[in-house]
């Protein structure tokens, strides 16, 4: 029994809550800005017998996403960055008309997302309500989505915004009416997950 055995064994007793998959064993295939790990592991079918499956989970870690929104001017605050993965497949020019959201970094969801706020948009908010936390390609990325609404105005701009000096990020922020906002997305021009749910969720609580 090897080492690697026994500690794939007490990780499945102790994290893994799924009595149909045993022997998971972890490969990193890619560690560099972020990590891909191939699974290895046994499943149980519904006829009890157990199928060695593989699967890739590229990992990220977790992160949080706000909708900033003000009722009184009926706007949302949105961002605009270019996106490389999208460039690559489909979306014509790459850029993405977003939440402000980023990684969690360490920090809880909310400290993440107040945080996130200023960076992109230059907003210091301190009231942030949770909505949801979500998986949002669960077959290949690990990663946890939370979910946040969030008031803003004026009184609360301590700067332009933009993204962090040292990551490149190059983000524009956008102040859009909110009707103008759901047409967006019911014309394409707004096509991020998160982004689309927010503003459904707005639209259902009317928020704005
Ligand atoms: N050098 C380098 N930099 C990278 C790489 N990937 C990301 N970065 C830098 O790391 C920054 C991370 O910024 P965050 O604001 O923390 O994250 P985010 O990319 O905005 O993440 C949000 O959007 C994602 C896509 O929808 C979400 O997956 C994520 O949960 C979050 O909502 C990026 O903007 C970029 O500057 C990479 O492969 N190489
Ligand atoms: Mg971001």
């Amino acid at each position: 029994m090897t080492l690697v055995y026994l500690y794939n064994q007490i990780l499945n007793l102790i994290e893994l809550k799924n009595g149909s998959i045993k022997e998971v064993e972890k490969k990193v295939l890619s560690d560099n800005w972020y990590t891909l790990n191939k699974y290895t592991f046994k499943y149980q079918r519904t006829d009890g017998t157990w199928e060695k499956q593989e699967r890739e989970a590229y990992d990220r870690g977790n992160g949080a996403a706000i909708l900033l929104y003000n009722s009184k001017k009926g706007t949302v605050v949105l961002t605009r960055q270019f996106r490389m993965p999208t460039y690559v497949n489909g979306n014509e020019g790459g850029m993405m008309i977003e939440v402000c959201a980023g990684l969690l970094d360490g920090d809880n969801p909310a400290d993440c997302v107040r945080k996130e706020t200023e960076e992109e948009t230059g907003y210091k908010i301190s009231k942030v309500q949770k909505v949801f936390k979500t998986y949002m390609s669960p077959g290949s990325v690990t990663e946890i989505l939370y979910l946040f609404v969030g008031e803003y105005d004026e009184s609360m701009k301590v700067s332009d915004g933009g993204g962090a000096e040292n990551e490149t990020e190059n983000i524009e922020v956008l102040e859009l009416d909110f009707n103008e906002a759901m047409k967006m997305v019911a014309s394409g021009e707004i096509k991020d997950a998160k982004t689309i749910i927010l503003l459904q969720r707005a639209k259902m609580n009317a928020l704005v």
